[in-house]
């Protein structure tokens, strides 16, 4: 499966439609990810372009009508729009289904203990001599209480009622209800708790220890909130990994040079991996061991393909050498990779830098220090001055998450083993 598009609603058009503007007829047979239940204006366009599944978060029209539940125009307007959505479900080929995977047990305390571990909470720890440990608990409290407003409806009740008003009577019964509830509520605490590893503290954030190379926009660093908004999508990944002890995540985005209808700005999605074995292998196909086994023949280095390669390989688009590209590393890219970014004609490398500058017996981080002609933007805590995007960006908050309407369209691919 390949990620070819990840788009979010502008002030004039929905995701949906901006899908079909990107994509067309090129959406045949792949899978789409709503953020919240496609409404008829986007459905009836998408379902004509012969995709083959629609799964969406089922918190929106929902949340909205719980703000807007007084007034009985959008009320009446919503039914009908929940009605028509229906009747296009029920006629069309494509599945439409709501996406709520279960997560394994452990799965939220996992990501709560991994994520204090990581590189910018740590920083922060770091520099802080009266660091409060609970800063990272308080951040989080923070996270978890924004996106259960965006992402739920608190009150059980309310949320029986409005799920009743748009025709979903079915998932008013238990044990459905309280299950829906159980696991949205669960993905909303790991999504909380991810974005909570890259916080919002002092003047903390990824900046460039040189001086910038030219004036040239390509080269100058992204507004702070894009670019620790991108790095939590990396994070979201590194946790897909099949490294048993690191797992690491990138993603790749570019600036188109004329900005378009796109809610997410001039950026455009390129490409997203995570560290693995070669797609379709079994997990005893390859040894997992790390540095310390003495037997170099049952390490892993050898096999496992890095977060950056797979990003590069399953990309969908072409990195063209006038935009501005720029990858979202978890970890320092190591000696096999920086050669990698750099050929690949990336401008921008934002990482974390754990492990930078050192020389283990079969992966080494020596070449991200020295790398010339790529911008590096690791996590800093220098005062800077704010940069003219940043500014900008006061205004026009772009968000991809916080976004009403967020898509990812997956496409399936063959692979060749
Ligand atoms: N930029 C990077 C750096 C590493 N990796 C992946 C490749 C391996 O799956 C794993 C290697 O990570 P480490 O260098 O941290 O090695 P260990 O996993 O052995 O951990 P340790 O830090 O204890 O040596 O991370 C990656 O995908 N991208």
């Amino acid at each position: 499966m390949t990620i070819i598009g990840l788009h979010c609603s502008s002030t004039d058009l929905h995701a949906g439609q901006i899908a079909l503007i990107k994509h067309g007829s090129r959406l045949k047979n792949c899978d789409l990810y709503f953020s919240r239940k496609p409404c008829s204006t986007c459905l009836k366009m998408i379902v004509n372009a012969g995709v083959s599944r629609i799964s969406y978060w089922p918190a929106d029209p929902e949340i909205s009508l719980q703000s807007e539940a007084s007034n009985p125009v959008t009320t009446s307007d919503a039914k009908l729009d929940a009605k028509a959505v229906e009747r296009l479900k029920s006629n069309s080929r494509a599945r439409v289904c709501v996406l709520l995977q279960p997560l394994v047990c452990y799965m939220v305390q996992f990501i709560e203990e991994t994520s204090t571990k990581l590189d910018f909470i740590q920083k922060i720890a770091k520099s802080q001599p009266d660091f409060n440990t609970d800063f990272y608990t308080a951040c989080r409290q923070e996270r978890i209480k924004e996106y259960e407003s965006l992402f739920l409806i608190s009150n059980e009740e309310t949320h029986k009622q409005i799920l009743m008003t748009i025709g979903l009577e079915n998932l008013c019964e238990n044990p459905y209800f309280s299950n829906l509830r159980q696991n949205m509520k669960d993905l909303v605490l790991v999504l909380a708790t991810v974005a909570a590893s890259v916080p919002v503290f002092g003047c903390f954030g990824f900046y460039s220890n040189e001086p910038q190379p030219t004036n040239e926009t390509c080269h100058q660093g992204l507004p702070q909130e894009i670019a620790r908004h991108c790095m939590v999508q990396a994070r979201l990944l590194a946790y897909r990994t099949e490294d048993h002890k690191t797992g690491v995540g990138a993603i790749i985005w570019a600036e188109e040079k004329s900005r378009s209808c796109d809610g997410t700005g001039a950026m455009y999605f390129v490409g997203c991996g995570y560290n693995a074995f070669p797609v379709g292998s079994e997990y005893a196909d390859f040894p997992h061991m790390d540095d310390k086994q003495k037997d170099r023949e049952i390490r892993k280095f050898r096999y496992i393909i890095h977060a950056e390669q797979n990003a590069l390989t399953f990309r969908c688009r072409e990195i063209k050498p006038d935009e501005r590209s720029m990858i979202f590393v978890t970890k320092c890219p190591c000696d096999e990779c920086v050669p990698l970014i750099k050929g690949a004609g990336i401008k921008q490398i934002y990482a974390g830098d754990i492990d930078a500058g050192k020389k283990k017996a079969d992966i080494s981080y020596m070449k991200f220090d020295e790398l010339e002609g790529v911008s590096k933007f690791t996590v800093n805590g220098v005062q800077k001055t704010k940069s003219i995007d940043d500014q900008q960006h006061q205004n026009k908050k772009l968000s991809l998450l916080h976004s009403c309407s967020v898509l990812f369209i997956t496409q399936p691919v063959c692979t060749l083993k």
